[in-house]
């Protein structure tokens, strides 16, 4: 134990341990805000007194903002731009990628196409979608037998013919991003008590999916209760998010008493959020938190949501620290892949139109 980690976080955690940290009463106001320095550090103290952090957010919040995050400010302006201009192309043209033609959910996604909320109408947000693409044609050598067993939603990314530049901007910030995550996935392990490189061979070619997302102003008549909005109440479907958003907000998080708290916009910050994945991996000791987002300002949105998922073939089986026998595991063993895929299904399969 090192004198800067608390003693309830032991290097070497009985399994159950992590149930005891469970969270009754989620009824938090705020999102903390994590300082991401030491993630970096050679200090393994350092690395588990910010993991522990981590782990208070995750059992009491299920989001936090990270500053200090290391993503390269020119990357994200060159990826919002290349969003607007993408998004300011007429329809035809977008609808050109219409991810409803597409086998591995890769493309284009129009207002109200998309509907995260069964009992919603549809989204009032268009999107573009793409998934894992190797950053050097060697990370891709590296593992060309897991291609064999990847689920349904890998395969190649579309993009817009004749539109300079876009690609390139948009790779440059997932490039960017995937880093980041896999700096995050070791600070989780060791959240769980987990050895720092648990994930480490189940992210070789991780299911990280980046959305550019654009949100028009709300149309002030078409707020039937909530039922239409720029994305309806949902949880995420991966191990975790890292979410980039412009000043103009609308993010509201659900706390356990019903409230809807605003995830303002912190200048130089990303959002962190939970995922179902992670819910299931750590028992519901990490839960994911219901979250929204409402577009009220009368101007355009724009955010740069990645979801982090392991790779598509690794089995989501319940983490030793977070089950025990007055515990059981709560959920059925399937593969991260086949989980995903499941929940990308029925998002698409529920729009309105
Ligand atoms: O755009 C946002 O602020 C939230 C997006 C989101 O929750 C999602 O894409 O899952
Ligand atoms: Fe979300």
């Amino acid at each position: 134990m090192t004198e800067n980690v608390h003693p309830d976080f032991p290097q070497n955690p009985a399994p159950g341990f992590l149930l005891a940290s469970q969270r009754t009463e989620s009824t938090f106001e705020e999102i903390p805000v994590i300082d991401f320095t030491d993630a970096r550090s050679s200090d393994a103290s350092k690395r588990r007194a910010l993991a522990e952090l981590i782990l208070h957010a995750s059992v009491n919040v299920g989001f936090f903002y990270l500053k200090n995050h290391g993503m390269s400010e020119k990357r994200i302006t060159g990826a919002l731009e290349a969003g607007k201009a993408f998004f300011a192309l007429d329809t035809s043209t977008k609808m050109e990628l219409d991810i409803g033609k597409s086998s591995n959910f890769k493309g284009y996604t129009a207002l109200l196409q998309e509907n995260v909320n069964p009992a919603g109408l549809g989204d009032l947000h268009e999107g573009f979608d793409i998934g894992w693409e190797p950053e050097l044609p060697s990370d891709e050598d590296a593992h060309t037998a897991r291609r064999i067993t990847d689920a349904a939603m890998s395969g190649a990314n579309v993009w817009p013919s004749n539109f300079p530049g876009f690609k390139e901007a948009v790779l440059a910030y997932y490039h960017d991003a995937v880093r980041l995550g896999k700096l995050l996935f070791p600070l989780f392990a060791l959240a769980l008590g987990l050895q720092e490189d648990f994930f480490d061979d189940k992210i070789t070619r991780p299911a990280a999916i980046m959305r550019l997302l654009h949100y028009p102003p709300q149309p002030r008549h078409v707020n039937v209760e909530g039922r239409q909005i720029g994305i309806g109440e949902h949880t995420d479907y991966e191990c975790f998010t890292l979410l980039w958003q412009d000043p103009v907000g609308g993010l509201q998080v659900r706390n356990a008493a019903g409230k809807w708290i605003d995830a303002v916009h912190i200048p130089g910050t990303l959002v962190v959020n939970l995922g179902d994945q992670f819910a299931r991996w750590t028992n519901d000791v990490f839960k994911s938190t219901p979250h929204r987002a409402i577009n009220r300002s009368g101007e355009e949105r724009y955010s740069i949501p990645v979801f982090f998922g392991t790779d598509y073939d690794v089995p989501l089986e319940p983490i030793s620290t977070c089950v025990s026998p007055e515990n059981p595991a709560k959920y059925e063993v399937i593969t991260a892949g086949a989980y995903v895929k499941s929940r990308l299904d029925a998002t698409y399969a529920n729009h309105a139109n």
